[in-house]
């Protein structure tokens, strides 16, 4: 069971402290970092996530012929995992997660927070059919208010998800308890768990503005 800074249960929650892990995010706020290392450290933060996400994904056996004999293995269990970015960030965390498992399919949820009220505006929705059967891994670097997670999350279900994961690379307490009271059936997955959110609805000490630093744009 995890706790925020004042104490609360967040009981979805998992941070993912691997020892690679924490020194790339370390590198990641770093203001220093220029775009190429930046969008590098999260393909290769998102790859290490993934492999702790999908720990328990069930398998079943398979038949495999060796140059020597015929035996069996395994394989993975049931329709294709499914990954969901939510534009634009998200997009950063898509091809590291790829490289691991190639035949995933890839759908895409667009949103972005108006500056102003802070609540997401949604513009984009497209996701492979059979969405019942999937196993999904939404995708955001950042979870800072909740908003545009738990909005994502809704549209996914209206479209049939049950199965869901959230994995981001810096959540503040306040979106991971937001996620937690709106959707507690969703596991969030963090490479990091950070203080708070500041007037503006930035994470401290965060990264500031992961779209941003992905794509060069200010
Ligand atoms: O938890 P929240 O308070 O909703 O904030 C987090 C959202 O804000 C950022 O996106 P942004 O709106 O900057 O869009 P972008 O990815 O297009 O830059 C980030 O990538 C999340 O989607
Ligand atoms: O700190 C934050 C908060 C929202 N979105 C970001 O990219 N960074
Ligand atoms: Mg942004």
């Amino acid at each position: 069971m995890a706790h925020s800074h004042d104490g609360t249960e967040l009981p979805t929650l998992s941070i993912v402290d691997h020892p690679l892990v924490r020194h790339k995010i370390t590198l990641l706020r770093d203001r220093a970092t220029p775009t190429k290392q930046f969008k590098e450290l999260v393909d290769e933060i998102a790859m290490l996530m993934a492999y702790e996400a999908t720990r328990d994904l069930a398998l079943e056996p398979a038949s495999v012929d060796t140059p020597l004999e015929t035996t069996t293995g395994w394989a993975v269990r049931g329709k294709k995992l499914t990954l969901v970015p939510i534009l634009r960030a998200g997009l950063g965390m898509v091809e590291g997660i790829l490289r691991l498992m190639p035949s995933a399919r890839v759908g895409h949820i667009g949103l972005y927070r108006d500056h102003d009220t802070l609540e997401p505006v949604d513009y984009y929705f497209k996701v492979p059919g059979d969405v019942g059967e999937r196993d999904f891994l939404l995708l955001d670097p950042m979870l800072a208010t909740g908003g545009s997670a738990a909005a994502a999350v809704t549209s996914l279900k209206r479209a049939g998800a049950t199965r869901i994961r959230f994995l981001c690379l810096v959540a503040a307490p306040e979106g991971v308890a937001r996620l937690a009271r709106e959707h507690p059936d969703v596991m969030v997955l963090t490479a990091a768990l950070d203080r708070e959110l500041n007037e503006h609805g930035y994470i401290l000490p965060g990264l500031g503005d992961a779209g941003d630093r992905l794509f060069g744009t200010r």
